[in-house]
């Protein structure tokens, strides 16, 4: 038996590799930012070939950092940024364009257009989602629209479409596998969730021909071995989800009504609902967990677009903080936001409210705002949104949540994490590991290859770090939130239309 698991985690802002052994430690990481383009307003675009560059870097680092040979590698498990849409030539493995990222707007006026034609309620129907730029579908018609013949070369069987998933595996594999997992088949527009299965009547709305799409698997299966000459040795890939279902299954949510929330550059907040496909009244999204043995796990998902990014564009677009972990000193300097009620709606907002045509904006200034009362609405604009959703999803399940298990970069915010138990009323626990994410694919793939026997030996791992417990007054909180809700009003519906 090898030794260790190779989870390869794609995000949206660095490509990770990570090295995690029998007992869910993490042995070594490695981690390589990448370019993000903006060649518009509301435009957001990778390079895919950097993407693939950055993660095989990345994973050849981690494994020689650890002194290790492909040969102690038992699998790889892969997880991805969600919705991000590559095309690419079947004979060449060459894109046909940039990836369009799952933060681009560009296709809003095509979902406005389904709408105004009816479509909505299929789509919500047949795949849980909304009819928003956030998912792939209108992306893929955007781009055989676009590039020049693309869509003949489509018909005729010349090009594929996948996200992160697909286009890494093909990578891996030197071409020989064109598949994606059910996961994140479900955040593209086109798979009937019910059925697990692409859907021939939403691909005929969107005018994207079947020849284009990866084949559908389960999210724990050997689908193949990485091609000789990449890594020395063939190694098995094995598992695969989108980041957000990997980090629920790393948190180890595998039980109906636990949920998670991965503060990131945006923030995910996922519960899992067990065999039912429940729909939402509030917005959320009905979505696959995850698909293990042919036994599909649905969850209500309420996805923000922008919550780490928040940090970013405080150290990178107004420059008050050198680095994202200075913004909690700087928050801390001050004992409240003064007022300052900071909406970060720079890509419109999501759950609950899904308006692509929402901006950004900073309420309540005086002569006496300071950079600090800015840090600290910040933090507290990514935890309102977050509260907007907990709320919405105690609603839409039934389920009144004891705890809310965290990760990602920004859970090491000790400041928002406290505001966060503050403003749901609920304790937030995060846990030793907030790799998550990378550790919920090194898990789907070693239960694939018999490293791990059972979900229990998974769930025996999760260990806490840190509780913390609502201390704000219930009163407080309900004005708190009525506060951010008049604020949110006035973000929305701003940008005109195309
Ligand atoms: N101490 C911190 N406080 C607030 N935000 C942070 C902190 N550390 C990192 N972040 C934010 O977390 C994000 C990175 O988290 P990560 O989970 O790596 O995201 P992703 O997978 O989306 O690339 C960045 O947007 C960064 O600004
Ligand atoms: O790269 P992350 O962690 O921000 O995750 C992005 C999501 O998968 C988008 O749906």
């Amino acid at each position: 038996m090898s030794r260790y698991i190779l989870a390869l985690d794609q995000g949206t802002t660095s490509s990770r590799a990570i090295i995690v052994d029998e007992g869910g430690h993490i042995l070594k990481t490695a981690q390589k930012e990448f370019r993000q383009i903006f060649p518009q307003g509301g435009w957001v675009e990778h390079d895919a070939r950097e993407i693939w560059s950055t993660q095989m870097g990345v994973a050849q680092e981690a494994l020689t950092a650890a002194g290790l040979r492909a040969s102690d590698i038992a699998a790889i498990g892969i997880t991805n940024q969600r919705e991000t849409t590559v095309v690419w030539d079947r004979a060449t493995g060459q894109p046909i364009h940039n990836a369009i990222v799952w933060q681009d707007r560009r296709t809003a006026a095509i979902c406005d257009d389904l709408i105004a034609a009816g479509h909505e309620s299929l789509f919500e129907q047949k795949t849980g989602l909304r009819l928003d730029a956030y998912f792939s579908g209108t992306k893929i018609k955007w781009l055989l629209d676009h590039v020049p013949e693309a869509r003949a070369r489509a018909e005729r069987g010349e090009l594929a479409f996948g996200t992160i998933d697909s286009w890494l595996v093909w990578n891996l594999t030197g071409g020989a596998l064109h598949i994606t997992d059910a996961s994140n088949a479900s955040r593209t527009l086109l798979f009937n969730i019910h059925t697990g299965d692409w859907d021939d009547e939403l691909l005929a709305v969107l005018d994207i021909p079947r020849a284009l799409l990866p084949q559908a698997r389960g999210n724990s299966e050997v689908y193949g071995e990485t091609a000789a000459g990449l890594f020395g040795a063939r190694i098995l890939i094995a598992g695969m989800a989108g980041d957000q279902q990997a980090a629920t299954f790393g948190q180890v949510c595998l039980e109906r009504g636990m949920a998670k929330n991965t503060y990131g550059t945006g923030c995910f907040m996922l519960m899992n609902t067990g065999g039912a496909a429940i729909r939402s009244r509030h917005k959320l999204l009905t979505t696959l967990a995850w698909q293990l043995g042919g036994q599909r796990t649905y969850a209500l998902e309420g996805s923000v677009f922008v919550a780490g990014a928040l940090v970013q564009w405080l150290r990178d677009g107004l420059g008050i903080i050198r680095s994202s972990g200075e913004i909690e000193a700087l928050a801390a300097s001050v004992p409240d936001s003064g007022g300052v009620v900071l909406v970060p709606a720079f890509v419109g907002l999501g759950a609950p409210h899904w308006d692509a045509y929402a901006r950004g904006t900073i309420l309540g200034l005086t002569r006496g705002s300071t950079k600090a009362h800015i840090a600290r609405a910040a933090l507290e604009g990514i935890a309102f949104q977050s509260a907007e959703v907990l709320e919405a999803m105690i609603s839409d399940s039934g389920v009144s949540l004891t705890e809310l298990r965290v990760d990602g970069g920004a859970s090491h915010n000790n400041l928002l994490m406290q505001f966060q138990a503050d403003i749901l009323g609920v304790p937030v626990v995060r846990p030793k590991i907030t790799e998550t994410t990378a550790l919920g694919a090194a898990y789907l793939a070693g239960l694939a290859v018999g490293y791990w026997r059972s979900t229990d030996e998974l769930c025996a791992q999760w260990q806490v770090d840190r509780v913390f417990e609502p201390v704000m007054s219930a009163d407080e909180r309900v004005a708190r939130l009525a506060r951010w809700r008049k604020a949110v009003g006035r973000s929305l519906d701003w940008e005109d239309r195309a």
